[in-house]
């Protein structure tokens, strides 16, 4: 039997020496095991009684394909144009803060790995490594940069312009959490790991923070925690300050976090390049809408105008398949690689991603598809 082409092959020789599960309920349940309990449920767990995790994952089934028949799908190409870039595949990195809670390496290695991939790396303004030595791990990959807009509004202002010198080349505004939800383990488990300095090497490595410091965070590191706490979620933004970002910097800029199909209105009235449509894996409003569900009626207002991308509770290529169908140019992953990061380090994200997008090319393959842009509606039927 031929598996068709190179990612196939690669997938099968290198899984010789995989260390990292093919499935996905595998491969949670050997993070599981690698893991404490704290930064496992930290990764793992979702908001409340986890119902909008649940509904990622429910809304994906009342979907189905129904794959067509004798259209040589020998040669496929499964690359999307994206503000001017071809990415080799419609799949990107989430930007996943605190990636040293299960890995030293953390983003680095994760970045490393999706350059090498030539997918696409969200890097968290979470991130324990600053945004230059992320960078600098990925150097020929390309990055976007995923915005935490703090409360000081000339540190976002310092961070949006540090990821655009160092490289990055376009801006994520994530819109969900300027402050954390109601996680159940997390407050169990007293879990902070910032506390221990760690999620929080943007704001230790930029000048504009340190400057309202009384004391360099070398000298006082409790002093900088306690002010990244302060400052750290802005509760207080609306949709004017989008300006504010504007004038900082020539990058595009996307909106993650939408689920209303009034705020992609808004959106595009407000001159955004680009939505991002997410309920942040299920990890912010507990009940609120799943994102294959609010898909479809945000790619209608959008009409076309602004590319919308998806996430959560991507875990196969079908997943990928249903999305797209539905009208998302490109989705992002999130915590699968972070799996394979705890397992492996940067082959661990690799051989994730890799399953991904064979998974992807597979299931397009055996659905009568040979690029991207074949896949519509007319694929599914609802259940
Ligand atoms: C441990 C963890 C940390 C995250 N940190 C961030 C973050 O710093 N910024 C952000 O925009 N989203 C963050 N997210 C949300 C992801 O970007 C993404 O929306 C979500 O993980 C997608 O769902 P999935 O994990 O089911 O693939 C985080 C998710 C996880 C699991
Ligand atoms: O945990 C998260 O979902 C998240 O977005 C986050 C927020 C702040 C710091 C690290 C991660």
């Amino acid at each position: 039997m031929s598996y068709g082409n190179q990612v196939q092959f690669k997938v099968y020789k290198e899984q010789e020496h995989a260390v990292v599960p093919v499935s996905y309920e595998e491969l949670e349940a050997a993070a599981r095991k690698k893991l404490e309990n704290a930064p496992y449920h930290y990764v793992a767990a979702s908001a409340g009684g986890e119902e909008t995790a649940k509904a990622n994952r429910d809304g994906f089934y009342q979907w189905k394909i129904i794959p067509r028949m004798l259209r040589d799908t020998t040669k496929r190409d499964l690359s999307v144009e994206l503000f001017g870039q071809t990415l080799p595949y419609p799949v990107l990195c989430a930007p996943v803060g605190v990636q040293s809670i299960v890995h030293p390496e953390g983003e680095i290695a994760s970045a490393r790995a999706a350059a090498s991939m030539g997918v696409p790396f969200i890097s968290s303004t979470a991130s324990t490594h600053s945004l230059e030595k992320v960078a600098a791990a990925a150097e020929d990959g390309l990055k976007w940069y995923q915005l935490y807009w703090s409360s000081d509004r000339e540190i976002a202002a310092s961070m949006v312009q540090r990821a655009e010198k160092a490289g990055y080349k376009a801006i994520v505004i994530t819109l969900d959490t300027p402050m954390m939800a109601w996680r159940e383990k997390d407050i169990e488990n007293a879990y902070l790991p910032f506390l221990m300095g760690q999620g929080i090497g943007n704001y230790l490595e930029d000048p504009v923070f340190c400057s309202r410091l009384a004391k360099p965070p070398q000298e006082d590191l409790v002093g900088a925690v306690t002010y990244w706490s302060r400052v750290f979620g802005n509760p207080g933004l609306t949709w004017e300050d989008l300006q504010f970002i504007r004038m900082q910097t020539s990058l595009p800029i996307l909106l993650k976090g939408i689920l209303h199909p009034d705020d992609a209105k808004l959106a595009l009235e407000h001159g955004m390049d680009g939505i991002i449509v997410s309920n942040h894996g299920g990890r912010q409003v507990d009940g609120a809408i799943s994102t294959i569900e609010a898909l479809p009626e945000i790619c209608e207002v959008v009409n076309g105008e602004i590319p919308v991308l998806m996430d959560s509770g991507i875990r196969r290529g079908a997943d990928i398949v249903k999305a797209l169908a539905l009208g998302a140019k490109a989705i992002l992953v999130g915590r699968p690689y972070i799996y394979g990061l705890a397992l492996a380090g940067d082959a661990g994200v690799k051989q994730v991603l890799r399953n991904l997008i064979a998974d992807l090319d597979l299931t397009m393959a055996l659905s009568g598809k040979t690029s991207i842009k074949e896949l519509d509606r007319s694929l599914l039927k609802r259940m």
